[in-house]
């Protein structure tokens, strides 16, 4: 199951609105094939890893497939996965998550312990439940899982003084950055954050098939301050930057019912702080900088996390270094 998990991260932020599924096919402690779900439309994990197994020359009779999560049942935009286990004659199904929809849920264990298929389930869930944590939180909530990310000085600064350039970490933690940016689907910045920094806000990694994810600006004065030659204002294969304004949590609301599962905040302190005082962060990821910084613009500004009663802390937590920089990476979760 850790192999499957392994191969469904091969898809994330490229299968919106399906969920980005692994799966192995094993037998006697062999691994017969693999694969993942790349991207909506496209055949599932399992039917990759089927195929990955035949195209090496194996018949998958008796064998045993693990996958991320429950396997469709039905027909959507390709057949039923529980048909292409059962016509490939394997004998036993595990799978990590449930499908958190409830119409679906169960459906695969029927069908396939009906067929004589054995099955087994819940294995490396809490696992399977952070890969698909946009898929979801998604069909739980109907809002998107949000990631905020920010790059700090010693004294929670973002930005350096005037004429010192615009960053704090070196370029190992900026790679980082875009392997994070690899992961999701759409990045929220603000308005006055593309007018102080014109950034590109884009995938620059390496994986291949990676969709650039949908860039977004919350703002009140759409295309204001931004000349033309900005880099928002420029299409790539995500379309037209969207700019977006009013209530966050409708806003948030919007994007999920566009497709778009997991969004990775880069923005100010203002913007930030509002997030999370409607309670709208998942997860967090700050890279500190070994320096001070000075000025007064804040990682968590505004009114910020003041006016919760309840104090944003991280469970989950890793400490990774990159370069001189240190990464702290985390789940939200309240007191
Ligand atoms: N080190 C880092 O990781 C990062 C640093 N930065 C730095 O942060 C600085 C900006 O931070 P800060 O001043 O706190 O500002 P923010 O980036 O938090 O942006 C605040 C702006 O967000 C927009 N906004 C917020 N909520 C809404 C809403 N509900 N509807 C519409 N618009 C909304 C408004 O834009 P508008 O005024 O257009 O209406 C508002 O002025 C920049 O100098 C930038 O360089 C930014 C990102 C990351
Ligand atoms: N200053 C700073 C960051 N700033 C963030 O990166 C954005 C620029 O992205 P791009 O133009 O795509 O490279 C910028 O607007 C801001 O959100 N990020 C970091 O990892 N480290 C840093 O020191």
């Amino acid at each position: 199951m850790e192999l499957a998990l392994r191969e469904g991260e091969k898809g994330q932020g490229q299968t919106a609105p399906n969920p980005s599924v692994g799966a192995v096919v094993v037998r006697g402690g062999e691994i017969l094939g693999k694969g993942y779900h790349p991207g909506a439309g496209l055949p599932h994990a399992e039917v990759h890893a089927i195929a990955n197994a035949r195209s090496q020359g194996h018949d998958l009779a008796g064998s045993e497939i693990f996958v991320t999560l429950e396997p469709c049942s039905t027909t959507g935009r390709t057949p039923p996965c529980t048909s292409a286990i059962l016509q490939a004659g394997i004998k036993r199904v595990v799978w990590a998550a449930d499908d958190p929809n409830p119409a679906h849920c169960g459906a695969a264990r029927q069908i396939l312990e009906a067929a004589g298929i054995e099955v087994a389930t819940s294995v490396l869930v809490d696992e399977a439940e952070y890969l698909h944590r946009g898929f979801f939180k998604v069909q739980r909530t109907g809002l998107p899982w949000v990631i905020v990310k920010t790059a700090m000085s010693l004294d929670g600064r973002i930005t350096r003084p005037s004429g010192e350039g615009q960053w704090l970490t070196g370029s190992e933690a900026r790679a980082d950055v875009q392997i994070l940016r690899g992961e999701v689907d759409a990045i929220l910045t603000s308005g006055e954050t593309a007018r102080r920094d014109n950034p590109r806000l884009d995938y620059r990694g390496e994986r291949p098939g990676k969709k650039q994810p949908v860039r977004v600006v919350a703002t009140e004065y759409p295309l204001a301050g931004l000349p033309a030659e900005a880099h928002l204002l420029q299409p790539n294969e995500s379309g037209a930057t969207r700019f977006v304004s009013g209530d966050l949590r409708e806003i948030m609301a919007s994007l999920a019912a566009d497709g778009l599962q997991t969004v990775l905040v880069e923005a100010g302190g203002k913007l930030v702080g509002q997030l999370l005082d409607a309670g709208l962060v998942d997860e967090w990821v700050t890279y500190l900088a070994p320096l001070v910084a000075g000025g007064d613009v804040v990682a968590v500004g505004g009114e910020g996390c003041s006016v919760l009663d309840e104090r944003p802390r991280l469970k989950n937590v890793s400490y990774q270094q990159f370069g001189a920089d240190i990464r702290v990476r985390g789940l939200l979760r309240r007191d």
